[in-house]
């Protein structure tokens, strides 16, 4: 069972702030707070922790900026508000992380990104290149160009989503409330906190009410559908109030902040039992002896060199088993070019792929993030 106790050895950190975070009651930017949250995630980034940040507030500062006093009822409108919106928080964000040295970068992802394979291993490789590069991903969902039915809908979803595709150890939401209460507290005073939960059960679920404001969008229930998407995925999850001072800090202490959701399995746990276990295998890829070496002794890559022989028919995206020369299976993975190609590049150095293919869009065939030994 993962508890507060490991999270002050968490590396991988993803924080959602709310609207109702990043704004005062007037709808505009709420700079004291975000300052705040900036500075202790770019301390976080310079101990060496990888941090993503998911945010919300573009709909709700582009209706501020655009001088909407209510929230948008049509798609268009809300499009439009967003839009406005989403440059002004990146503008702000990239202001202030800047003054302490740290590089940003916007992603903008939509449900397709977490549903579709090839997507799904796609954004998986930009955030972990960018996280690799020391850049903090800030990410919004795409909300100018989602289509409704296709919208995620909400950031604390999202963000879940993001924990998991990238193997977070913990996914920190930052609310304006302190975590899960026996009610909502906004309308019931004799409502209490409730500082862990280790299952979500539906009597859980019952407690969670919708949105406490008009700039909020899912209130606790979502909050509660991410932390299962969350604890599913081997990241632990809490909830807590953005207004607290040093909040992600005391969080990583093990401090007995907000509601923290406890995660069964590791997130090793997980993606091992699903790459070796639940994942459909598409191919094969037989390797030579420098390349079994590499992989199992090395902890390297699977390259196109060291490979001699492909099986089967997969695509960018799919798993595929990786064995020897004696046909016995050492590893599996997602593999990084299907197997029309990798049959064109198998033998061939790596700097030789963008020759014979005319593109190289990968170094490795397999990358190691997405590889696990059976051996
Ligand atoms: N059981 C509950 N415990 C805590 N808050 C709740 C509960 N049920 C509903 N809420 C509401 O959820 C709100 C937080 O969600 P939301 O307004 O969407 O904020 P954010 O912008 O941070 O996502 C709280 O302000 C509160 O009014
Ligand atoms: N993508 C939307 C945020 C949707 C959302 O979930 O908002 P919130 O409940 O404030 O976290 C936006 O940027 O306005």
């Amino acid at each position: 069972m993962l508890t507060r106790d490991t999270l002050s050895a968490a590396g991988r950190i993803v924080v959602k702030v709310g609207t109702s975070t990043l704004s005062h009651v007037t709808g505009k930017l709420n700079l004291l707070r975000i300052e705040k949250l900036v500075r202790e995630l770019s301390d976080l980034a310079n101990q060496g922790k990888e941090i993503i940040l998911v945010t919300s507030g573009a709909v709700g500062v582009g209706m501020d900026r655009l001088g909407l006093k209510e929230r948008p009822k049509t798609i268009p409108e809300k499009q439009a508000a967003a839009a406005v919106g989403q440059g002004i928080l990146m503008h702000t964000y990239e202001k202030m992380f800047g003054e302490y040295g740290q590089i940003v970068a916007q992603v903008l992802l939509t449900r397709e990104d977490s549903v579709k394979r090839q997507r799904y291993v796609n954004s998986r490789n930009t955030l972990l290149t960018l996280l690799r590069m020391g850049v903090i991903p800030i990410i919004n969902e795409n909300d100018v160009v989602a289509i409704d039915e296709l919208k995620i809908g909400d950031n604390d979803t999202l963000s879940a989503m993001v924990a998991s595709i990238v193997e977070a150890d913990v996914l920190i939401i930052l609310s304006d409330v302190e975590g899960v209460y026996t009610d909502n507290p906004q309308n019931n005073s004799d409502a209490r906190l409730i500082p862990e939960i280790s299952e979500i059960t539906p009597e859980i679920e019952a407690l969670a009410g919708g949105a406490g404001s008009i700039r909020g969008t899912g209130g606790m229930n979502t909050k509660i559908q991410a932390g299962k998407i969350a604890v599913n995925s081997g990241v632990v999850m809490v909830i807590a109030s953005g207004s607290r001072d040093g909040v992600v800090k005391d969080i990583l202490a093990g401090e007995s902040v907000g509601t923290v959701f406890l995660s069964k399995e590791n997130r090793l746990q997980i993606r091992k039992r699903w790459l070796a276990f639940g994942a459909r295998l598409h191919g094969s890829v037989k390797v030579d002896k420098g390349c079994e070496k590499a992989i199992l002794d090395g902890g390297s890559s699977l390259l196109a060199a060291g490979i001699i022989e492909v099986e089967g028919d997969f695509d960018h995206g799919n798993t595929v088993r990786i064995i020897t020369l004696e046909g016995r299976e050492i590893a599996r993975g997602l593999a990084n070019y299907n197997s029309s190609d990798t049959r064109k590049i198998m033998g061939a150095h790596t700097n030789d792929i963008a020759g014979i293919l005319g593109h190289k869009s990968y170094d490795e065939v397999v990358h190691r993030d997405n590889m696990v030994l059976l051996a």
